[in-house]
């Protein structure tokens, strides 16, 4: 892949804070790239400054190979930025809305009125067409929102902190259009503390703390590096017993926990009983893929029944906090 958005040393200062510190990122074209970060890390700044808003400190950021301080006119061309709040423009009408935006980007009259009925298919808001923006839910408002960033076929969407506010349905409905966004060709850069949300609906994440990049890749990567190791969840059938007491003299396994145990459980050390499961078995795991087939092959050529074997995916709170470790 193509990188539609590269930064180079990327320096930011508000008087002697230092918001931005040397941030080199790539956003590969065609990604959902999640960029996580507590609050005041840095997001906001970066984002504006890729939307030609507020200028570098020093350093360099480019959007398809454009450098958005010698040439913003035509990155904003490229780029449609919906902010973490949505603008005024209470009285008007949803299609007046996009209406005065289209004529912001002159487009023509015809071409307008096709494209707002497009756009308000897309964000799912046809029916709410002539209903006043001050009467819009907070999803609603941030899907014309949406629309609007999206007015002028932007090839790279930025998207602050779309999904606080909105609950657990928007939320969804909102990770759903941005799939299909991507399914459009669009690149989108989106920030959240909301880290679970973004490792569902990401490629590719960043984290940022301080002004400063800790970790960026695709998902499943950073997902595999930054854990430590792999937790394995094992559901025994029958032969529970046997199975815990080969699992807990295996050099490969770290610790092992039964699910739902309870630490001052008085019958923790008792053999488990196939009369009470199936019981499931939590495995830290320290060896890798080949090693994990042979504890497989070893359970069940020692007569373990097992129904269910997988890596635990651990999640993006997990590697955030892990990453972040104490500076947050
Ligand atoms: N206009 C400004 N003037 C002075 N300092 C600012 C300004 N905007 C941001 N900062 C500072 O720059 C740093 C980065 O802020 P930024 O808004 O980019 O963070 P963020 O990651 O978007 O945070 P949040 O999640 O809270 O929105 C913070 O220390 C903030 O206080």
């Amino acid at each position: 892949m193509t990188a539609l958005v590269e930064t180079h040393d990327l320096t930011r200062r508000y008087g002697s804070n230092l918001a931005l510190d040397h941030l080199n990122l790539t956003i590969p074209e065609g990604a959902i790239f999640g960029f996580i970060g507590p609050n005041g890390a840095g997001k906001t700044t970066t984002m504006r400054i890729l939307t030609t808003l507020l200028a570098p400190t020093s350093g360099e950021a480019r959007v398809a190979g454009i450098s958005v301080t010698r040439e913003p006119r035509a990155v904003r061309r490229l780029v449609g930025f919906m902010p973490d709040f949505f603008g005024v423009y209470d009285n008007m009408k949803s299609w007046e809305y996009l209406d005065f935006f289209g004529r912001a980007y002159s487009i023509p009259a015809q071409r307008r009125q096709q494209l707002i009925g497009e756009l308000l298919a897309l964000v799912d808001l046809e029916h709410k067409r002539d209903e006043p923006v001050m009467s819009l839910s907070r999803g609603m408002k941030q899907r014309l929102s949406l629309a609007r960033s999206m007015m002028h076929d932007p090839r790279l969407l930025i998207l602050d902190e779309p999904a606080s506010g909105l609950d657990p349905r928007a939320r969804i409905e909102l990770r759903e259009l941005l799939k299909e966004l991507r399914a459009m060709g669009k690149t989108i850069m989106i920030s959240s503390h909301i880290l679970s949300e973004l490792a569902e609906m990401c490629t590719h994440i960043g984290i940022i703390e301080r002004g400063k990049l800790l970790a960026a890749g695709e998902v499943q990567e950073i997902l595999r590096t930054m854990r430590p190791h792999r937790i394995v969840e094992i559901r025994v059938v029958s032969g529970a017993a046997r199975a815990e007491e080969l699992l807990r003299t295996h050099a490969d396994v770290l610790e092992l926990r039964r699910e739902g145990a309870r630490a001052e459980s008085d019958d923790e050390n008792a053999p488990l009983d196939d009369e009470t499961g199936p019981h499931t078995l939590l495995a830290d795991f320290a060896g890798d893929e080949h090693a994990l087939g042979e504890l497989l092959a070893m359970l069940i050529a020692a007569g373990v029944r097992i129904s269910h074997f997988a890596e635990q995916s651990g999640d993006l709170e997990d590697i955030f906090l892990h990453v972040t470790k104490g500076v947050v």
